[in-house]
């Protein structure tokens, strides 16, 4: 229990490489430089800010395709710059990898249309460069303008989505994990051996969805294997998060709700062998917060002139497969099956919202929840909300950019760490040791383990793999 209550607070700042990402309108204001996004200083700057902020990541989100569900078209997504034009996010890495030490980054990447082969080895190059700051958000992607430009004939169904992505994970394992032992390569300029051959192994893959058979073109990197993160939150979803997932993101809803979900998430995770500790589970958050509660308060209703509650609500047309702009504002939003995020759209079955319940959900043009105060009152109320709910940090989203993340840092961190409640240095090692404590790599508990070559492991899983023969 005393654990539980010393429990210090992780922070990934949440982010996209593109103008609006969760709090849309927002870039008309004065000061908002997110137009910026474009270009390197930018996200240098950034990255640096973080790293005195101390955060322990940046985490970019990435869709593939547009937002063209609301009124059936793209007018207010371009106007409004609702994540387009946005750009691929681990193009951002190394540069911001160059001018920090210990910030890591989680770069999300949606599966389905990539190869496993050609994502396994851009990520583990980046495990490299990065020294082990790398993290991946497993997405498998919500929207069917994805699928048309892709030439597909329409999204897959949500359950054979994870299906899908359970096979491209062990497939990356092997790549990743099963093909150079630790010590394969040697450097030996005397001996003319850079690599010993006898440590490289073919990895032989005859899936449903996937065919492999070769060598990994990629050494051994620091984490091997990226940090995974992931969402899921339908059955199936946090079936393959608690499988899987190191970090966990969750919808910020009543903390009762964020409570259940959080033990769900721990139970299903020993349900599959490994330990409730092994998830961190994040929320998303938007944070107002100036010199005192009245000043804050100001600021939201400066910021508010800006947002655009309507985009917020073409965003979330496209979460949930439904053009919200077919209804009147009092009326009760129906529920209607799609195959875009399922726990999104549950919650029109569980509920009566219209879209009045969700403008005003949306103050800042995004719908994560909002809090709005002194930098004590800021502190107290994330203290307050992990020890209520068991959560383990928080993905904050940005406002009025750069700015946003300014106030946090200046007005929030120092709270927090009076109340030792937030590092004043970062842990050494990987993204994974300074989450966990416990090492660069994959405890032996995870999935990973029955792909893994030895000397981690010489069980007799490894039928799989093979000797190369020179
Ligand atoms: C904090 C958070 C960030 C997410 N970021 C992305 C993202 O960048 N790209 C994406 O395609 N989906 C993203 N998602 C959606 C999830 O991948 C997933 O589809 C969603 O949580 C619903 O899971 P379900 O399909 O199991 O219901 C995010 C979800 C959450 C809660």
């Amino acid at each position: 229990m005393t654990d539980f209550k010393a429990k210090e607070i992780l922070l990934n700042a949440f982010d996209m490489n593109c103008v609006g990402h969760i709090n849309h309108g927002l870039w008309t204001h004065p000061r908002d430089e997110s137009h910026r996004f474009n270009e390197l200083s930018y996200w240098t700057e950034q990255a640096k800010t973080l790293e005195n902020g101390l955060f322990d990541g940046l985490f970019i989100a990435d869709i593939t395709g547009v937002y063209d569900v609301y009124q059936n078209g793209i007018d207010l997504t371009l106007k409004e710059s609702i994540q387009l034009p946005s750009h691929d996010p681990s193009t951002l890495i190394s540069a911001m990898a160059a001018v920090t030490q210990n910030l890591s980054f989680g770069v999300t990447v949606n599966l389905s249309y990539e190869h496993p082969y050609q994502f396994a080895r851009r990520f583990a190059s980046l495990d490299h460069l990065t020294q082990g700051r790398i993290g991946w958000n497993i997405v498998t992607g919500y929207l069917d303008s994805a699928e048309r430009l892709i030439g597909q004939k329409g999204l897959k169904d949500h359950d054979a989505r994870y299906e899908q992505a359970e096979e491209f994970l062990e497939l990356c394992y092997k790549y990743w994990e099963g093909s150079w032992e630790n010590d394969a390569v040697k450097k030996d300029k005397a001996r003319r051996v850079f690599t010993d051959p006898s440590k490289v192994h073919t990895i032989h893959h005859q899936g449903k969805y996937y065919q492999s058979e070769g060598v990994f073109q990629v050494s051994p990197s620091v984490q091997r294997t990226p940090t995974l993160f992931q969402a899921g939150a339908s059955p199936k979803g946090m079936q393959f998060a608690t499988r899987h997932a190191e970090c966990v993101f969750i919808g910020g809803d009543r903390p009762e709700k964020i409570r259940e979900q959080v033990k769900k998430i721990r139970a299903l995770a020993e349900q599959q062998g490994r330990s409730e500790n092994d998830i961190k589970v994040f929320v998303g958050i938007t944070v107002v917060v100036a010199e005192t509660h009245d000043l804050a308060v100001q600021k939201l209703n400066e910021y508010r002139q800006y947002a655009s509650p309507e985009a917020g609500l073409a965003h979330y047309a496209s979460s949930t497969g439904i053009d919200l702009s077919k209804f009147a504002d009092d009326e009760a939003i129906p529920y209607q099956k799609s195959n875009s995020i399922v726990s999104i759209t549950e919650k029109f079955k569980e509920q009566q919202i219209t879209k009045n319940d969700l403008k005003a959900q949306h103050v800042l043009g995004g719908r994560y929840p909002l809090i709005v105060g002194s930098g004590e009152e800021v502190a107290e109320y994330l203290i307050h909300l992990l020890d209520e709910t068991d959560i383990d940090g928080f993905n904050l989203t940005r406002t009025v950019t750069p700015e946003s993340h300014h106030d946090f840092i200046r007005l929030v961190i120092p709270e927090l760490q009076q109340r030792g409640r937030y590092k004043t240095a970062y842990k050494t090692g990987s993204l994974r040791n300074k989450i966990f404590n416990r090492g660069d790599q994959l405890p032996q508990q995870h999935p990973v383990q029955a792909f893994r070559c030895s000397p981690y492991n010489n069980s007799k899983n490894l039928t799989t793999i093979e000797e190369i023969t020179a």
